[in-house]
């Protein structure tokens, strides 16, 4: 068994490990060097937010964490496995046992009822139909939708849908939440009520969350707050 300083500093210890990140994309011969030596450490528990200007790379080094896209030079751990060797499939595997994913736009699907959408990605998974369905159940309760689980998405607000966006990203209870960002199309009210919805996920549930944002005050809610210039971290 754990003594319990051990378990506090297994507990502390970083989920995501980043080492010498390079990236670069090209445009037909032009390479532009996106992050250059980037190396971050995040703490499990932690929950971050990244800002910068307008294309210092700050969706590029979320989509890295997130396992949407790979490094030019570098390694990535996260949750001790490194990611950056995996083949697609065996990402595309692990994104869906580890990360959830929010984003600006909710992208849920219009032909499906909030509990169908968030039971949809467990449909990549071997959870059986009627499991399914009570997750997806618990996750809109979790985030404060339970009597709104049979509407479409048309019939909700826009801070509706992003809550419901985020019970699908937890529906597999993942250990890291992303979001790329969450409140850039909501009004200052629907936006705090995420962010405090995000606050809790982090406190109660021990979600690690990095999230990129333009808006202080959102930048605010987090225990850190990240900069990128240019590609690297200030
Ligand atoms: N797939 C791609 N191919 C080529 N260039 C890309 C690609 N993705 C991003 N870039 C370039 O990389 C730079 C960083 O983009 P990124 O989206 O990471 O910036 P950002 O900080 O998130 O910007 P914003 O705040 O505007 O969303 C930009 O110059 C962008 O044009």
């Amino acid at each position: 068994m754990q003594t319990a300083a051990a378990y506090r500093s297994a507990d502390t210890d970083a989920i995501i490990k980043l080492s010498g990140i390079d990236k670069t994309y090209y445009r037909g011969d032009e390479a532009v060097k996106v992050l250059d030596k980037l190396s971050l450490n995040i703490p499990n528990g932690s929950f971050e937010a990244l800002m910068g200007p307008s294309g210092s790379g700050k969706s590029t080094l979320l989509n890295l964490i997130a396992g949407l896209d790979r490094p030019s030079a570098g390694s990535i751990e996260i949750g001790g496995q490194r990611i950056d060797s995996l083949t697609e499939g065996q990402l595309a595997k692990w994104r869906a046992d580890n990360i959830g994913f929010i984003f600006q736009s909710y992208n849920l699907l219009p032909v499906l009822t909030a509990v169908e959408n968030v039971e949809l990605p467990l449909l990549l998974t071997s959870v059986p139909s009627g499991e399914r369905r009570k997750r997806a159940e618990t996750a809109l309760r979790i985030v404060g939708l339970a009597e709104r689980m049979n509407h479409y998405p048309r019939q909700l607000s826009g801070g509706q849908e992003q809550r419901v966006a985020i019970a699908r990203a937890i529906v597999n209870d993942p250990k890291i939440l992303v979001c790329d960002e969450p409140t850039g199309d909501l009004d200052r009210h629907s936006a705090d009520e995420i962010l405090k919805l995000l606050e809790t996920l982090n406190k109660e549930l021990n979600k690690t969350i990095v999230m990129v944002t333009h808006d202080p005050v959102a930048a605010e809610r987090a225990g850190i707050v990240r900069r990128l210039e240019k590609g690297a971290l200030t």
